[in-house]
Formats: structure tokens, sequence, C-alpha cells
């Protein structure tokens, strides 16, 4: 007999994570599946920066808010796989087969699409040779704010990451650099002027034409760049370069001919707020999901999915209750309330 879940949900970033616990929550027997070996979707792009916009969470790293949704995420002990990656999604009646890159067959009453923009990869600087450097002073990403600590940076860039990063590097750096091929950046005018203010420099209309490694070629030494309209041409030396040239989405997941959601800019999936797709027994949370007045925000993926699951139980049990009870009453919480509670105020030992 095969192992059937109530709902499959495919991806595990932000979105994908909280379906997994809301779920749990209306007592859904639940798969999530995610093809990186990590959770945390896109966070995991910035696990250094300070989120300051969950309503009533002061402002977290990214790196601590991925473990805090993996935590929730794993309360009801949901199935999760990592490493995974789904290919392919058909209908066979009221059943959903789900086909995995290893070659493994799931099967589900339905599916909760969380695949956020698709398998996320930067956009990588074209020039010849730079991707040895990816080892040494090139980054694509912000692991470590350590690593930039009384350094001279270049940013190439102009979005809201880009100046994002110079914001939050400015108190360590010893200088910071913006350049940006435009005439104008296209990052929030707050973070402009915040960059600004910091101290950063910004040069737009230029970009990077040239790497030049040091002495043993391990490492980038100076950068050449060039401004389009004075044509002018500049040879700095750094220590890190920061490439935020926005990212490649790879929409990998196909559905069979009986399967028909409309899309929004070739890849986003057209939906209503209440998480259901045109397809029945397909719903959407998160970035993946389009609808009129949606902004793709952590707090939107976290409403999308209470929405997305507690349609699912309707569709699953059209009688059950629209949403679920969240108050300490409820059965689920009342054991690891107790839990909770006692580890509070256990006596100390001296
Ligand atoms: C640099 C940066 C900074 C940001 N800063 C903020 C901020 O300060 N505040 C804020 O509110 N928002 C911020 N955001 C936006 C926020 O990160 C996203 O809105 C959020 O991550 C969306 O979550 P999601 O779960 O919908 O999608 P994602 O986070 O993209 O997760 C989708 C997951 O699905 C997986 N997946 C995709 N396809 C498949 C497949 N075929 N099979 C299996 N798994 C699959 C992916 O690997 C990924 O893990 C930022 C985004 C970026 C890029």
């Amino acid at each position: 007999m095969q192992n059937i879940y109530d709902v499959t949900i495919i991806g595990g970033g932000p979105a994908g994570l909280y379906s997994a616990f809301y779920s749990g929550l209306r007592g859904l027997k639940t798969k999530l599946i995610e093809s990186q070996q990590e959770l945390g979707g896109k966070v995991l792009l910035y696990p250094e920066k300070l989120i300051w916009d969950v309503g009533g969470h002061p402002p977290v790293l990214g790196g601590q808010f991925v473990k805090q949704l993996v935590e929730q995420a794993k309360v009801f002990d949901p199935t999760i796989l990592t490493g995974t990656k789904v290919d392919f999604v058909e209908r066979q009646d009221d059943l959903f087969i789900i086909h995995t890159a290893d070659g493994s067959l799931h099967y589900s009453k339905t599916i909760l699409l969380a695949v956020g923009g698709g398998i996320i990869n930067p956009q990588k600087l074209t020039l010849e040779g730079a991707e040895k450097y990816e080892m040494a002073n090139l980054h694509y990403t912000v692991q470590s704010y350590q690593r930039f600590v009384n350094k001279d940076i270049i940013i190439s860039g102009g979005g809201n990451a880009a100046i994002d990063w110079a914001v939050e590097l400015s108190p360590l750096a010893k200088s910071i650099t913006v350049i940006y091929r435009k005439e104008k950046l296209s990052a929030h005018e707050a973070t402009i002027q915040e960059a600004i203010n910091a101290g950063v420099k910004i040069e737009c209309n230029t970009t990077i034409t040239k790497l030049i490694s040091n002495a043993d070629k391990t490492a980038i030494q100076f950068v050449t760049c060039e401004n389009a309209i004075t044509k002018e041409s500049i040879v700095r030396p750094i220590d890190e370069v920061i490439v935020s040239h926005g990212y490649n989405y790879e929409a990998s997941l196909e559905f069979d001919q009986a399967i028909a959601i409309p899309k929004k800019d070739d890849y986003y999936f057209e939906g209503k707020a209440t998480g259901e797709t045109a397809q029945p027994g397909i719903f959407a949370a998160g970035d993946i999901l389009s609808f009129e007045g949606k902004v793709n925000l952590l707090i939107g993926t976290f409403q999308d999915a209470a929405n997305a699951v507690n349609s699912i139980k309707t569709y699953l049990e059209p009688d059950a209750y629209r949403y679920g009870m969240v108050s300490s009453h409820n059965d689920l919480f009342k054991e690891k309330n107790r839990a909770i509670i006692e580890e509070r105020f256990a006596p100390v030992e001296n």
C-alpha cells in the first residue's frame, strides 16, 4: 500500500516551513520536499543580515531566523526530505503522484507549492576566469561579516540586496564603493540615503571590466572599473569584491498535461489569497503565489501558508472549521505548553 500523505509541501523556504507547522496544527499528515541540502530557502542567502520587518519579532539574523523556522516546522513531526528535487507532478483520479529527481515516487491527496522563485542561483560575473576567485575574495552572498572587517570593498550592483549589504558592512569595513551599470540605483531610496550617510561611495554608469590577480594568482588584488559616459577606466586596489546582480531562477517543476495553472510573468502562479489555484487540490503559498496586492515579504509567506493550509483542510474535510485553533486549550499544545512551563519554572539547583 502506498504511503499517502494529506499534503505534500514542495519547497522548504519560509512559506514551506511555516506550512509544515500549520498543517501539523490542523492534524494533516504532512510531507515536505526540499531540493537543497539545507532548509531555509532564500533566507540562506542572507544569514548575517538583520531582519527588521517581522511583526513582533526583534531584529534577528537571517541564520538565526532559519533555525527558528526549522524548529517550528518540526513541532508536529512532519516527514522532511532535503536534497530531493521535485521534477514532475501528475494526477491520477484523486491522488497526486510526485516524481523526484532521484527516481522516487511520493503520493499525496493535495499539493502545496512553496517553491519561491524556483531553485535560485546568483547571477555571476561574466568576466573570463572570474570563477577561480570564488574560493578567495569574490563573493555572491555575504556569509560572514567577520571577513569584511577593515577591508576595502567593492560592491557591484544597485538593487536592494547590494545597498543593504553596503549599509550593513559600512560600520565594519575600511571603505565601501558601490558601482552600478545604470544611471540610477534601483534600491529603495531610504536605504540609498542610509548608505550615503554611512560614507558609502556610489558610482553609477560604471562596470567592472577586469579582475587583476595578486602575484601568486590566488585572489583579486585590483579591479578595473569603466565609466560608460566618460569612458574613464580606473584600476582600484581592493580586498573583497561582492557581486549582487540578482538571481537566476530554475523553474524546473513540471506538471502533466491534465494540470493547468495560469502563470504570471512566465513563472509565478496566479491564485487566490486563500492559497487556491485554478487546479483543485493544488495550493500555493509564499513568493510563488501571485494575487492582486501581493508583496513578496517574509510576513506574507506566513499568512499565505496559514490560508493555504486552511483551504487544504476544508478541501479534504468540507465540514472542518475554517481556521486552526491556536489557543492553549488546543489539545495539541497542552502537553507542549506544560513541558515549556515546567522547564521555565524548574527549581534552580545550587
Ligand atoms: C537578499 C534578500 C534579502 C531579503 N530580505 C528580506 C527582509 O529583510 N525582509 C523580508 O520580509 N523579506 C526579505 N526577502 C524576501 C524573502 O526572503 C522571501 O520573500 C522569502 O524567502 C520567500 O519565501 P518562500 O518560502 O516563498 O520562497 P523561498 O525562500 O525562495 O524558498 C523556496 C524553496 O523551494 C525550493 N524549491 C524550489 N523548487 C523546488 C523543487 N522543484 N523541488 C524541491 N524544492 C524546490 C527552493 O530550493 C527553496 O528552498 C529578501 C530576499 C532576498 C533575496
